[in-house]
């Protein structure tokens, strides 16, 4: 407890911690992903001269927050254009459900690319009407979306009277009116000030808790970090990194430790088969284990071999960092 206290503190990220727990605790409801929702395939889309998506293959297990994470341009509103068949691919292929794409498909999508136009002097409630009759939804639904967005008590405010946060989350029960199994959201909190993302990025995790599989483009690594359970990094429409968001995260852990014995506490770091690496930094030693390890190792093997550990904190890379260095490397 004092570790994850103390790595929290380190990097001044409670909250951080806090979500990403909570949007892996969801994901570990269901360790084993019964259905791929969606599938791509060598996925290219080509325009002119410009290579915008470049033989893209990835997949979005269900009850997942599948992040898109790319610099602007690169090719992440295109890859949501193509999987939603609103853009065509130049090659390549996707599957919903396992399927190619078709109406009974599309139905079980919902999609928000960009801010809907609601009425400005309607209130929240008759906006989601209209919806609602557009969609050929019954209206009872609109009270459960309301409610869900959290805005049963504003639903007689007009739109226009709405913050910004509210006028997406508006927008997000309106994505929900046909009870989609999917949302697919591009940058959900663009545009918005700090609370309204905050807003928003909360909503998202409620949705997910609710068995829908989610997935967003984002510009913004701490928003993946803060809401996905998984992430594929694009760059120039190329995929160069995919996987979980937390062992992205935990690849690469460094643990720091101390204890009034120095040399002793090298020469048991010598010994043990899953210290992967060690670093004297001053009065203490920062090292990498092998997959699979943790602090609680590290620990027990000190305290084995007789040495009482004065410190013992995680110092874990930010998806950042991983980000920076993935980026990097393929340059
Ligand atoms: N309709 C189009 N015609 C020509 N080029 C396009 C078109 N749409 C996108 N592009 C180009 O394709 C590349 C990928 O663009 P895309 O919008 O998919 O990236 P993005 O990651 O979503 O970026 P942003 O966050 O800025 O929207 C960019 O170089 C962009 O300029």
């Amino acid at each position: 407890m004092q570790i994850t206290l103390s790595a929290c503190q380190e990097n001044n990220s409670f909250i951080l911690y806090f979500v990403a727990g909570f949007s892996n605790l969801l994901y570990n409801k269901h360790p084993k992903p019964v259905a791929v929702i969606l599938q791509t395939e060598q996925l290219n889309k080509r325009y002119g001269g410009i290579q915008a998506v470049d033989r893209l293959s990835l997949q979005v297990e269900q009850g997942s927050i599948y992040g898109l994470l790319g610099p602007n341009g690169s090719g992440k509103t295109t890859t949501l254009g193509m999987v939603l068949d609103v853009i065509r691919p130049t090659s390549g292929s996707f599957a919903w459900f396992g399927q190619p794409v078709s109406r009974t498909t599309k139905h079980r999508i919902g999609a928000l690319l960009e801010t809907p136009n609601f009425y400005p002097y309607l209130t929240a409630r008759r906006n989601l009407e209209i919806a609602a009759e557009i969609k050929g939804v019954d209206h009872k639904r609109i009270a459960q979306v309301l409610h869900l967005v959290g805005l049963s008590q504003r639903s007689h405010t007009t739109f226009k009277g709405f913050s910004l946060g509210m006028k997406q989350r508006l927008a997000l029960a309106a994505t929900l009116l046909n009870d989609p199994e999917v949302l697919v959201l591009d940058e959900p909190t663009n545009g918005l000030d700090p609370e309204g993302i905050a807003e928003v990025r909360e909503l998202i995790l409620q949705i997910a808790a609710q068995g829908k599989t989610i997935i967003l483009a984002s510009h913004l690594l701490d928003e993946v970090e803060k809401v996905c359970t998984h992430v594929a990094v694009l760059q120039k429409g190329m995929l160069r990194a995919e996987g979980r968001v937390d062992t992205i995260l935990s690849a690469k852990d460094q643990f720091i430790i101390s204890a009034r014995n120095l040399p002793q506490v090298l020469e048991v770091l010598k010994q043990l088969p899953f210290v992967a690496a060690y670093q004297p930094e001053g009065e203490a030693v920062n090292l990498t284990l092998n997959e699979g390890y943790g602090s609680a190792d590290v620990n027990k093997a000190m305290f084995e071999a007789g040495v009482v550990l004065q410190q013992l904190t995680l110092r874990r890379k930010s998806l950042e960092a991983q980000f920076l260095e993935i980026i990097k490397s393929q340059a």
